[in-house]
């Protein structure tokens, strides 16, 4: 059937923001639909209208011809349209089974038949071909595992539509291999799938066809088959953009300037022995799999979390044990976490305020803070970034939730630190400012300052990185300078194959 999802005319308006503007496109049963775009272009607000988040301010969504008006996402659910999103609440203290019946458990007299429950919830993860069980508590599984469940409670739901909003990117590679695998089985039934991401490779690999918006605007819908990648970015970028992680400028690694030095640095998380040096000018990739703690030293290393031994020596001097963040950005060192949703802002704050969390004093005159200056920065620093819509005054919590990342992004690149700790800097970030955001690291270093980026985006690593050091299993298990630098050697030492 051509036209089983088929928006009409859906224009979505919030408080001073037209999110959507007069959308029209349909999507075929059985294939796999990407939606694709920039920050803010309006992917989410979509697939909210459609899962009956909130109402579109005009227009229409029929599904199989009928009209759809959900008034939550219950009941879209309940008409078999169902999403796996990152921010799904799954309870952690609950099993699998009890997880995936939530809502709909079948009961036995007044009781909760809980044989039957785990029964068809064990038959569910089979088919999936899920190595966990029914009575596992969700608690102690990965987010590959978590996010099984929630399509295992589709399938339970008799979904005929799920959406999927960037499945991979907290995944292990060969979790997204299993993903995959289940999305073309998920398509083989005849289930239509909607399909967010920013990953350019992934979108060719798994989906049919694809439907470009910018600026709330319909643009297109491709064929996978007959379009490349740069006709994809073209339309949904609308300008040239450089595809690549490459570096424009020569490199300024002062090599007998040692900026920090980490000495047999471990943690109780698992981290071991981590011993490294970060030279001035530097941009010092850390490349690793999904479980090789590099979030986890760096956390130590600003103080987030505490290390259970070794040594953090900055311009000469070494780091107190029981160091605070708050310590440590004061002496010149910030971490732009990968977590930002959850850590990055405060929630009642504009993108001004939001901005100016961690550089205060640089808008002090006298005795106050002048907010024309901090409005000033907000403008400038978002304008690099890519802020959509760069408005000093926007409510954070209410952008996108790849613009939100370029608030935070945006709040250390208008400090002074001297080292910047970047945690998977582009992740969630659309193609268009991912050029910017190489562009300003390389301005960093040219500026003295030094970087430790860590990435799992190999291309990013091998593009921008002066050196790149792999960790596996809580050690550092490799170094490899920028002459150096190949994917299968990197990827060589990151799984723990021998190096020929
Ligand atoms: N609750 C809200 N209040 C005000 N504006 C909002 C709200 N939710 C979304 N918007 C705005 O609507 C626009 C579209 O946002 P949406 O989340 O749909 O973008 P997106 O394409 O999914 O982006 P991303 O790739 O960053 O996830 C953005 O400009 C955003 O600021």
């Amino acid at each position: 059937m051509d036209k089983y999802i088929e928006f009409q005319h859906i224009t979505k308006i919030f408080p001073g923001q037209k999110a959507l503007d007069d959308v029209s496109f349909s999507v075929k049963q059985g294939e796999v639909h990407a939606l694709l775009g920039e920050n803010g272009a309006g992917k989410s607000t979509l697939l909210n209208i459609l899962h009956g988040m909130f109402p579109a301010t005009q227009g229409k969504v029929f599904i199989e011809g009928e009209e759809v008006k959900f008034r939550n996402a219950l009941e879209a659910i309940h008409y078999g349209i169902a999403k796996v999103h990152q921010e799904i609440n799954i309870i952690p203290e609950l099993t699998v089974a009890q997880n995936m019946m939530l809502g709909g458990e079948p009961t036995k007299g007044p009781l909760l038949n809980r044989k039957k429950m785990e029964k068809e919830t064990q038959e569910l993860l089979d088919r999936l071909g899920c190595a966990f069980h029914a009575d596992d508590r969700v608690g102690t599984l990965s987010t590959g595992k978590k996010q099984m469940i929630q399509i295992a409670k589709a399938l339970y739901m008799n979904a005929k539509v799920i959406s999927f909003d960037e499945p991979t990117s907290s995944l292990s590679n060969s979790e997204v291999k299993t993903l995959f695998k289940i999305i073309r089985d998920l398509k083989a039934q005849g289930i239509t799938i909607l399909y967010i991401s920013h990953k350019m490779d992934e979108i060719f690999q798994i989906c049919d066809r694809a439907s470009i918006l910018r600026d709330g605007k319909y643009v297109t819908t491709l064929d996978m088959k007959e379009t490349t990648e740069e006709d994809l970015v073209q339309n949904m970028v609308g300008r040239d953009v450089s595809m690549f992680a490459q570096r424009l400028k020569p490199s300024c690694v002062d090599k007998n300037n040692t900026v920090l030095k980490v000495e047999h640095l471990s943690g109780p998380a698992g981290f071991d022995d981590i011993s490294f040096e970060l030279k001035k000018g530097e941009i010092l990739g850390f490349f690793g799999l999904v479980g090789a703690m590099r979030t986890e030293v760096m956390r130590a290393i600003f103080g987030a979390d505490k290390a259970s031994g070794g040594t953090v020596i900055y311009n000469g001097k070494a780091l107190p044990h029981n160091r605070t963040p708050n310590d440590v950005v004061k002496m010149g060192i910030g971490l732009v976490s990968e977590n930002r949703k959850e850590e990055g802002f405060v929630k009642n704050f504009n993108n001004a305020d939001n901005i100016a969390l961690a550089s205060l004093t640089k808008y002090v005159r006298g005795i106050f803070v002048k907010e024309s200056l901090k409005q000033k920065n907000s403008i400038k620093v978002g304008e690099t970034v890519g802020l959509t819509p760069n408005d000093p005054e926007f409510l954070t919590v209410s952008l996108s939730g790849g613009n939100a990342q370029k608030v935070i992004l945006a709040k250390w690149l208008s400090t002074d630190v001297d080292v910047l700790i970047m945690d998977e800097p582009t992740k969630g970030i659309d193609i268009g400012a991912k050029a910017e955001i190489y562009k300003l690291m390389e301005e960093i270093v040219a500026a003295g300052k030094s970087i430790i980026m860590v990435s799992s985006e190999m291309t990013e690593v091998i593009g921008m990185s002066d050196r790149v050091l792999v960790m596996r299993e809580g050690k550092l298990v490799g170094e490899l300078d920028r002459s150096e630098l190949e994917e299968e050697r990197i990827i060589t030492y990151a799984v723990g194959g021998s190096q020929g």
